[in-house]
């Protein structure tokens, strides 16, 4: 667990982060938000030292981290930025490696390492181990550095807007890979971004910056039903939050049984798994008002609109 109790940080007048409380437990995705010079990324940087905070108390597993060493830290908190910071002139292999030859592992563990997070980054070892930051795309060089951030296997990754400089595509697809990887790694993320969207999606609490403090914490789901004030109402986009949320529920949980057979064979389809914002989205294109609801290749029921509009509909 990371705590922060009280912690402050003062840049000459400038109080970047004010009096911070704030809990991480293991396991969490958290996601810091909030408009640019909030104080997201001092509060991050003062979770792995990078700025030392000036007064309060931040701890990891109860200790303080001014008291941790150099090398513990490097081993417990990886962390990813948006420009990659990757060394232009070393190869994926070794730039992936920095942390654990840091930390003295063997060169046959270095090299297992560096083949299995690649793997899980889905860089094929034979094309990309051997190439320069310079030949990979944006894309290719942020997983690069979130395979790096996680060499040492950490307990804690942290992640400053590290999609925020790719297109809109490929940072929906690194956003749906971190979320699989999350699931099978279960590290503690804290992830800083100005995007509330991205938030939504990626985080498991939701911490709202404005001015140095922490307006609201949250879950995504609580944070667009009970927004703390207009300033993280805006935030939320306001009259769109009733997408947001539709974009964070599951087609599964309002779907209904199939009424007959063959009764729906001219509705399209989507898949249990995908938002209720999909299947809006998909009965406007299509100008339906009923779906086929699919589980990979079985039909498994079908979701009409009122269905979308309110849980307690049976239609
Ligand atoms: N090294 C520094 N010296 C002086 N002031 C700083 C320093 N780093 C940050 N600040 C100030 O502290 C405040 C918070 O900055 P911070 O970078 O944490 O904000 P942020 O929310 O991450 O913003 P952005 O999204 O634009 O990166 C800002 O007013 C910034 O100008």
């Amino acid at each position: 667990m990371i705590e922060l109790q009280q912690v402050t940080k003062r840049f000459g007048n400038t109080l970047a982060a004010d009096a911070i409380d704030l809990r991480i437990n293991q396991g969490e995705f958290c996601v810091l938000v909030g408009t640019s010079g909030c104080g997201k990324s001092t509060t991050l940087r003062m979770i792995n030292r990078l700025i030392p905070h000036s007064s309060g108390l931040l701890t990891i597993e109860g200790q303080e981290i001014s008291q941790l060493d150099e090398q513990q830290l490097r081993r417990r908190i990886g962390y990813a930025i948006q420009s990659t910071g990757l060394f232009p002139h070393w190869p994926v292999a070794r730039n992936i490696s920095l942390v654990p030859r840091l930390l003295g592992w063997s060169e046959a563990r270095v090299t297992e390492r560096v083949e299995e997070l690649l793997e899980l980054l889905n860089l094929p070892y034979a094309e990309f181990a051997h190439k320069y930051p310079s030949e990979l795309s944006g894309g290719q060089a942020q997983r690069v550095g979130v395979a790096r951030a996680l060499a040492g296997d950490p307990d804690i990754l942290l992640m400053d807007e590290p999609f925020g400089a790719l297109d809109p595509i490929t940072r929906e697809t690194l956003q749906n890979e971190l979320l699989r990887i999350q699931r099978k790694i279960h590290k503690t993320l804290v992830f800083v971004t100005h995007d509330m969207d991205e938030a939504l999606k990626l985080a498991s609490q939701i911490v709202v910056m404005d001015q140095g403090k922490i307006i609201q914490q949250a879950s995504p789901a609580e944070l667009l039903l009970n927004p703390a004030n207009d300033f993280v109402a805006q935030l939320l986009g306001g009259e769109d939050r009733g997408l947001k949320q539709a974009g964070l529920l599951r087609v599964a949980e309002r779907m209904l049984p199939l009424p007959g057979p063959n009764s729906l064979d001219q509705a399209p389809a989507i898949q249990l798994h995908d938002s209720l914002r999909q299947a809006l989205s998909i009965m406007l294109w299509h100008q339906c008002q009923q779906l086929r609801v699919y589980e990979g290749d079985s039909l498994v029921g079908y979701l009409p609109l009122d269905r979308i509009i309110r849980a307690d509909s049976h239609v």
